[in-house]
């Protein structure tokens, strides 16, 4: 006998809530084959060894192991100043420039879980200070470049080199470092400019408005599927340890001798009233930076006066800005156009701005800040800070000074965009510099296209997921409930 269904249409209803749950479960599946995560989050580490003209900084990275090519996953873990100057003071004993970094890498050893030891690379880059080094004496650059190489590969992590890098890529890639760190390189909104004040040399980087004219200035970049065009430049010399001794040296040069038996008397307006030093002519002139004087094993006497405009002046003097090949310069001949957007200022721009807590105000009144500071007698500055070594304080009127002279006369800042200059130490967790730029690269974590991005995230999913489980049950739960009823209606009409 045929079964009748009571109430015919109930078919559609039974047939649409089949097809809701075949759908579901196809869309189910097609999310999970789209989206895999893995249970446990894992991490990978690289380090990256910062030899700059002044200290070695070496830095540990890490960044989850399942999102290598994500923006903004590499962090910075950990950081360790070694001890002592630079790398390239090392030239006269180059073995010690390898033993200088072990406690250091003792540490890195600790902070990095042991099974990643082997597969984490380490990389040092050594900045301007060996680019002066190698410039004076090739033979002993090669030799203190072997020596931190050697203490490098003798630990458990994966070498990957030791070498000193250009000015451009010390530029770009502290580009690389802010902008990756600000999040801005997947986004088409603005880029953030570098700028980077060492002890030896400094960078400026930023994206131009208009043509770059000099093809030494020029670098092309593609990351995350965007293509950009920057402008860098690296002023070799024009760190402020290195400006610092081309300045006195100007002055040295100028200052007559009053006779031949007393020492020259340099009245420096960069230093307290009441700073007197007696220094020999060689902590002046001991760089390539500068020809070699006559007077290199004399002494003469450093006496500070302390007047801040005066000091302008005399900084302005290692800026040449007589000569300009291009439609636009910033000094020395090199070519730079205006700058444009928001900058990053960070390294030594930071220590010496932060120090003196000139980071948040107006060009104008920076001059004024800083022409007060720069007055104040000797003995005032020394008794407010007794703890700061007294060289690195006598300096800091010179250091600002510079920065600003650098700023307003080198790139040509103007009290109307002075505040987009931020000074900066780390963005996040992570320092401003080159080094997470330089790993970045060469670990081949920037893509030039975008990488695959999962369809939604891993919060979003667990909880997609669960709700379309939760209502397929439901439907399922509805559908045997039906049907039941339906059979057992169709029984009642066959008794
Ligand atoms: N806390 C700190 C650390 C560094 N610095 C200065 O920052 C500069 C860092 O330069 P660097 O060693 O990276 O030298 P480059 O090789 O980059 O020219 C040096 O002039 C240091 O004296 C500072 O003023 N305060
Ligand atoms: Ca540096």
């Amino acid at each position: 006998m045929e079964v009748k269904v009571k109430n015919p249409w109930h078919r559609p209803v039974v047939i649409f809530l089949a097809c809701v749950i075949t759908a579901g479960i196809i869309i189910m599946v097609a999310i999970s084959v789209v989206q895999y995560k893995p249970l446990h989050q894992k991490y990978k580490y690289g380090i990256v060894l910062d030899a700059g003209s002044s200290h070695t900084s070496v830095f540990i990275y890490e960044w989850p192991a399942e999102k290598e090519n994500n923006t903004g996953m590499v962090r910075q873990k950990h950081t360790c100043n070694v001890q002592g100057k630079g790398i390239s003071s090392y030239s006269d004993n180059p073995m010690g420039a390898g033993t200088s970094l072990k406690d250091c890498m003792e540490e890195a050893k600790q902070k990095i879980p042991a099974h990643r030891h082997h597969e984490t690379p380490v990389y040092l880059g050594a900045t301007a200070g060996m680019r002066l080094l190698k410039m004076e004496n090739e033979e002993a650059s090669e030799k203190v470049l072997d020596s931190v190489a050697r203490s490098l590969k003798d630990l458990p992590f994966s070498y990957q080199g030791a070498r000193i890098i250009s000015g451009q890529e010390e530029g770009a890639f502290g580009w690389i470092t802010v902008n990756y760190l600000s999040e801005n390189l997947r986004k088409p909104t603005g880029t953030l400019g570098a700028l980077d004040l060492g002890g030896a040399s400094t960078q400026i980087t930023f994206v131009p408005q208009q043509e770059i004219e000099s093809h030494d200035n020029s670098i092309d970049f593609r990351l995350y599927g965007n293509d950009y065009h920057l402008y860098t430049h690296s002023f070799l010399c024009y760190g402020k340890d290195q400006a610092l001794k081309l300045s006195m040296g100007k002055k040295i040069e100028s200052t007559p001798k009053a006779d031949e038996t007393h020492p020259i008397e340099l009245r420096d307006p960069c230093f307290h009233p009441g700073y007197n030093f007696t220094r020999t002519a060689q902590t002046v002139f001991n760089t390539p930076c500068m020809k070699k004087v006559k007077m290199a094993n004399e002494n003469f006497f450093h006496v500070g006066t302390g007047n801040w405009s005066q000091c302008r002046q005399s900084i302005r003097k290692i800026f040449n800005t007589s000569y300009c090949p291009y439609s636009r310069c910033s000094f020395n001949g090199v070519f730079q156009p205006s700058v444009s957007g928001n900058f990053g200022a960070f390294s030594a721009f930071f220590f010496v701005m932060d120090f003196l807590k000139l980071t948040n105000d107006s060009l104008d009144l920076t001059k004024q800040k800083l022409a007060t500071y720069c007055s104040t007698p000797w003995k005032e500055i020394a008794e407010t800070h007794p703890h700061i070594n007294k060289k690195y304080l006598s300096e800091y009127c010179f250091s600002a000074t510079y920065i600003l002279t650098l700023l307003e006369d080198g790139y040509k800042f103007t009290s109307n965009n002075w505040n987009d200059i931020s000074f900066i130490k780390k963005i996040g967790d992570s320092d401003a510099g080159w080094t997470l730029g330089y790993m970045l690269n060469l670990t081949n974590m920037i893509p030039a296209e975008a990488p695959d991005v999962p369809l939604m995230p891993y919060g979003g999913y667990v909880t997609f997921m669960l709700l379309f489980s939760l209502l397929i049950l439901v439907l399922l739960l509805l559908v045997y409930l039906y049907f039941r009823r339906s059979t057992r209606t169709a029984q009642k009409d066959i008794i």
